[in-house]
């Protein structure tokens, strides 16, 4: 260090300790008077009196430093050159340059930091220069010259008790470096700033003078940055003693003061003890607990309950971080919330979080708690040591989140929609979807823009069901009601249609009405009602059915008795067209009865039948050409019979057609019109029916045949038709009887067959049948319904006319006997001769039928011996005419 400093090794290190032990006062003071306004505490005016000496010391050392590495030895206000006091102050000035300044940086902002360490090195440049000036300018003398060997060495006796001091002080080693590094590099550059200004210096006065206008503020730069800091300190006490309690005067006796001195302190602690009972108050209504956690000492002290719902301590209670951890966290929350806290400290920077932890209130009973932590103390490289924060309970708050976050679901993925729309009063139709919530995506799949285009609603609800819920609101508004609720189908994006209820309140304003509600999807209900209203249905049907079919069963029993009892195909016919329109009652109905030639001729009609044609063949009707009931529904599933006729271009109303058969033989047919169209399904079971009518009325009328057959056995001929000799002689005495009981005459007649033998061998047997089966049937068709007309035997036959005298009776027998003659019958191709007949004709009234015969067979007798081919009403002796020119009649000649 050249001439100024002498290279003594016992200098150095008194000069170590001695920057050493300035540097620690000076940040004892500041530190203490730091953390105090950190507390927000009052800083005594003694130590801010000692920090402002402290520190202006330093600053007056760190001038003295700057002239001494400006070799200016020759300070005359200050101390004689190279005096070992002087070397002394210099280093402790350059020391205490950075520590001095070191108090002012608060460790949360780097910015105040930079700026406070700024400020210092500007004020010390400036000082130097100006103190370089106004030297100079005093004595013109060129300044010495600090060599390299001696700035080394003085930068590392710096950068050494920097690094020890900062040690002591912040229990670091980076940080003493840190420091040191920066104090050396001020030394060197306030070095370089002597030797760059020496040349402008020995320029001559004016210049200097130039530069020392430069010097002068910057000099002023640093003297008014330490003035405001100072002053911000000043100030600040300033405004908290003002905001504190006036102190009590003091006054100069000694015994008032102790006197004052222990009622203030009574009185702070009552105040104590009051804002203490204020504070647990708070903290019991707001379950909050505060703790502060010292890092280093891996410790928590909480200021509040720590269970939470126990009674509040006043006191703090300290506990190691691990107990705390295992007796009051969830086994699931230590191991993550440790590593979460453990990196948050060992990250460098800001530490405020926040995050959820269960902790234990009781024994298994844990309570959401959120954490929330701030830092409060840092050391000088910023880590943090002392973190401060509160838990808050939210269970409760946690269980309504939970709540909410379920209504929440409900609302959003949940199965109900919940809608409202505005309509407009007279039309009642929707003008505008105010809300729809967000599931109906999930549920409808259309999405919310889709769902708020009403026109697209055509395509979602039926317009039959819109109209439901239009009248459903039109209804409540008109009697003042206020809610509604309908039910109607949605199609679904997927093409599926499912039945919705809507649930809604109605609500009527200046603007219009709106519809709030919600709707649900009940298609699983309606349709477990639908199939049960089917089944139920369907019950009833079948009850009905039954019903019917009983009632069918006691009709077709009553029509078949009234059927068995029937002995004409006439009978029968109405009987069956009454039970058909029992049966069938909403139906009309036509009877039809077979005639010759394969022909069938309506008998009779009912309700309005028309479409059926009065006459047909078998040939046209289905039913008949199968032999069972046939049906028709409608031309593209049914086969339309040809005698039912419909208008151009339309198609019949449904009909059944049920065949009469008996003994496989048709004697009829059936025919039923239905009053309206039916399908497929509703035909059947009536085709059922009708078969089952069929199937009766072709027993009975077979049964009907049968009776007519026997019956007509017992009392017919079978060769001609007529009424056997048996019948007759029952009959004859009745007819006598009855007509003597009305006055009448009755009258007989016998007639033969001329010469029938001779006709029998000439043209045999069959032909002589023939010519009796011709006989009976012109018998048959030229008598009266009334008349009895008999086969007596072999070839004679008789004929029996009630309420009919002699001269009648022979005018109607003179015209069959005339036609007889003229008849001409065909067998086997070939014409047969003409036959004549013989009759005896008798009369009586009230006599007996023996008698009456015995004179008709007589008379008829009469007629054969008097030439055959004529009529005898009264026995005469004359001589035979001959006959007409027939075979029998010449044969008889
Ligand atoms: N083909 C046919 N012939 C019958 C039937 N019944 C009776 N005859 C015949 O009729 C004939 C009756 O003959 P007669 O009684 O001798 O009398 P006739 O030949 O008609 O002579 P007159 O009665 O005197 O004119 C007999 O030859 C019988 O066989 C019948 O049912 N069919």
């Amino acid at each position: 260090m050249g001439g100024l400093i002498p290279m003594d090794v016992g200098l150095l290190l008194a000069a170590g300790v001695l920057s050493l032990l300035w540097g620690v006062t000076l940040r004892a003071c500041w530190q203490h008077t730091y953390q105090r306004l950190q507390r927000g505490e009052v800083v005594s005016w003694g130590w801010l009196l000692a920090c402002a000496l402290v520190l202006g010391f330093g600053l007056w050392s760190a001038m003295l430093a700057c002239l001494g590495a400006l070799q200016l030895d020759n300070i005359p206000l200050v101390l004689p050159p190279g005096s070992l006091i002087k070397s002394l102050l210099i280093v402790a000035g350059l020391h205490a340059l950075v520590f001095g300044v070191a108090p002012f940086m608060p460790p949360e902002s780097k910015r105040r930091s930079a700026i406070a360490v700024l400020l210092a090195m500007v004020s010390t440049i400036g000082a130097a220069l100006s103190m370089q000036y106004m030297i100079g300018s005093l004595h013109l003398a060129p300044p010495g010259h600090l060599g390299w060997p001696g700035r080394i060495g003085l930068l590392i006796l710096c950068l050494s008790a920097s690094a020890l001091n900062y040690r002591q002080i912040g229990n670091r080693w980076r940080g003493g470096l840190v420091s040191g590094a920066f104090y050396g590099l001020v030394l060197v550059l306030c070095l370089q700033l002597t030797s760059w200004a020496r040349p402008i210096y020995y320029i001559g006065g004016r210049d200097a003078l130039t530069i020392s206008w430069l010097a002068i503020p910057l000099a002023m730069a640093g003297l008014i940055s330490m003035s405001t800091l100072l002053g911000s300190t000043w100030l600040q006490r300033l405004k908290m003693r003002l905001s504190s309690r006036p102190l009590p005067v003091v006054t100069p006796d000694t015994g008032e003061v102790e006197a004052l001195a222990e009622a203030t302190a009574r009185e702070m602690v009552e105040d104590r003890k009051r804002r203490d009972a204020l504070y647990d108050r708070v903290l019991r209504h707001s379950a909050v607990r505060f703790w502060g956690f010292d890092v280093l000492g891996r410790q928590f002290q909480f200021r509040g309950d720590l269970s939470l719902n126990e009674p509040l301590s006043a006191t703090d209670v300290v506990i190691n971080t691990e107990e705390w951890f295992e007796a009051h966290l969830h086994p699931e929350e230590a191991e993550p919330l440790q590593k979460q806290v453990l990196a948050q400290l060992a990250a460098k920077g800001s530490f405020d979080c926040m995050h959820r932890l269960r902790a234990r209130a009781q024994e298994d009973v844990w309570r959401w708690v959120i954490a929330r932590a701030t830092v409060v103390r840092r050391d000088a490289m910023g880590q943090p040591t002392y973190v401060v924060g509160t838990h808050i309970d939210v269970t409760e708050h946690g269980e309504l989140q939970a709540a909410l976050d379920r209504d929440s679901r409900l609302f959003s993925d949940g199965p109900i929609v919940m809608i409202r729309w505005r309509f407009d009063i007279e039309t009642v139709r929707a003008t505008d979807l105010g809300f729809i919530s967000p599931n109906i995506e999930k549920l409808w799949g259309y999405n919310l823009d889709e769902m708020h285009q009403f026109s697209n609603w055509e395509n979602i609800i039926d317009a039959s069901d819109m109209q439901g819920i239009g009248k459903k609101v039109q209804d409540a508004l008109s009697s003042g009601l206020s809610e509604i609720s309908h039910e109607f189908r949605v199609r679904l994006k997927d093409g599926r249609l499912l039945w919705h209820s809507l649930f809604a309140r109605i609500e009527a304003d200046d603007d219009g009405g709106a519809i709030s509600g919600f709707i649900v999807d009940i298609d699983s209900f309606k349709r477990v009602e639908q199939r049960s209203q089917e089944q139920a249905r369907q019950l009833e049907e079948l009850i009905e059915e039954l019903q019917r079919a009983k009632e069918e069963t006691v009709i077709l029993r009553e029509s078949s008795e009234f059927l068995n009892s029937a002995e004409t195909l006439d009978e029968a016919f109405n009987i069956i067209s009454r039970a058909a329109y029992a049966i069938f009652p909403s139906w009309s109905g036509a009877l039809a009865s077979s005639q010759d030639n394969d022909r069938l001729k309506l008998v009779g009609r009912w309700g309005e039948a028309q479409e059926f044609n009065t006459e047909f063949s078998s040939g046209d009707c289905w039913a008949l050409r199968r032999g069972r009931a046939h049906h028709f529904v409608d031309e593209r599933i049914s086969l339309r019979c040809r005698h039912v006729h419909a208008a151009t271009g339309e198609q019949p109303r449904p009909y059944l057609c049920i065949p009469m058969s008996a003994n496989g033989e048709n004697v009829g047919s059936l025919h039923l019109m239905a009053s309206r169209s039916l399908n497929k399904d509703q035909m059947l079971p009536l085709a059922q029916r009708a078969n089952r009518l069929g199937e009766t009325l072709k027993l009975a009328l077979s049964n009907l045949r049968l009776r007519a057959g026997l019956r007509e056995q017992a009392t017919h001929d079978a060769l001609t038709g007529l009424y056997n000799r048996r019948f007759m002689n029952d009959r004859l005495p009745v007819e006598i009887k009855r007509c003597a009981r009305d006055g009448e005459q009755l009258a007989l007649a016998m007639i033969d067959v001329d010469n029938f033998k001779h006709f029998n061998d000439q043209h045999g047997h069959d032909a002589g049948d023939a010519v009796l089966r011709a006989l009976g049937e012109l018998l048959r068709q030229r008598v009266r319904v009334y008349d009895l007309a008999c086969r007596y035997g072999g070839e004679e036959l008789a004929l029996i006319m009630p309420g009919c005298g002699m001269e009648h009776a022979e005018i109607k027998l003179e015209a069959i006997r005339s036609e007889v003659a003229a008849m001409t019958l065909m067998f086997n191709g070939m014409p047969l001769p003409p036959v004549t007949i013989s009759v005896g004709l008798a009369e009586t009234q009230g006599g007996e039928a023996e008698a009456l015969l015995k004179t008709a067979d007589e008379r008829l007798y009469h007629a054969k011996r008097t030439g055959r081919n004529r009529i005898v009403t009264r026995l005469e002796h004359r001589p035979p005419e001959p006959g007409p020119s027939t075979e029998a009649g010449a044969l008889n000649a």
